[in-house]
């Protein structure tokens, strides 16, 4: 049996990565896998507390090392954090892989995100980061992605059912 994924998902946090990433390993019966998971397991606490004790810096180191592992060792639906892709390692890590990328426009992933919860980079300001983030890292979703499935206003189990299509394609 292969060990690449069958599908990896990026894009912005709120994009629904994690979400839809269980329904589509459900719906196609493979296993679900997502990097941060990964981290907080590799790191022993959650990501916030990653970003409190020992920074960004640190919480990208594990992350890089995260996504390297899953990418040639998981055979489901992977989905990654979204600011893995900042990482040149990364990207070219993602060449040749089935790439698929959840697009989602600010009002969307505001409403997705709520105050940031969880997620220690929108913390302040969740509104104004986010639109940042998002500004700064749609060059990087396009470079990486093989397909592109938009999100706004669509349920999960929609969105599953657009990137299954892709898969047959
Ligand atoms: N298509 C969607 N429609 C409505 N809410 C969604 C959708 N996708 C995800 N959500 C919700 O948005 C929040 C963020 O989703 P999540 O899967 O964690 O996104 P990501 O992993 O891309 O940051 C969660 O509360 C989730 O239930
Ligand atoms: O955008 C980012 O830099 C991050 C996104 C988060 O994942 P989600 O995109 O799944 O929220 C998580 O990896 C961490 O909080 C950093
Ligand atoms: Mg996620």
């Amino acid at each position: 049996m292969s060990t690449r994924p069958v599908c990896v998902l990026v894009g912005a946090p709120g994009s629904g990565k994690t979400t839809v990433g269980e329904a589509l390993a459900a719906a196609l019966g493979v296993a679900f896998r997502d990097t941060d998971t990964d981290i907080e397991e590799m790191a022993g606490k959650p990501i916030p507390e990653i970003f409190v004790d020992e920074g960004e810096e640190h919480f990208r180191t594990l992350e890089r090392a995260a996504v390297a592992a899953a990418l040639a060792s998981h055979p489901g639906v992977l989905a990654l954090g979204g600011g893995a892709v900042l990482a040149e390692e990364t990207r070219a890590a993602l060449v040749g892989h089935t790439v698929v990328h959840l697009s989602v426009e600010l009002p969307d992933a505001v409403k997705r995100i709520g105050l940031g919860a969880g997620r220690p980079l929108l913390a302040l300001n969740p509104r104004a980061t986010l639109k940042y983030l998002m500004e700064q890292r749609r060059p990087l979703y396009a470079e990486v992605a093989t397909a592109t499935v938009v999100t706004d206003g669509r349920t999960p189990e929609e969105i599953a059912a657009d990137i299954q299509a892709v898969l047959k394609h």
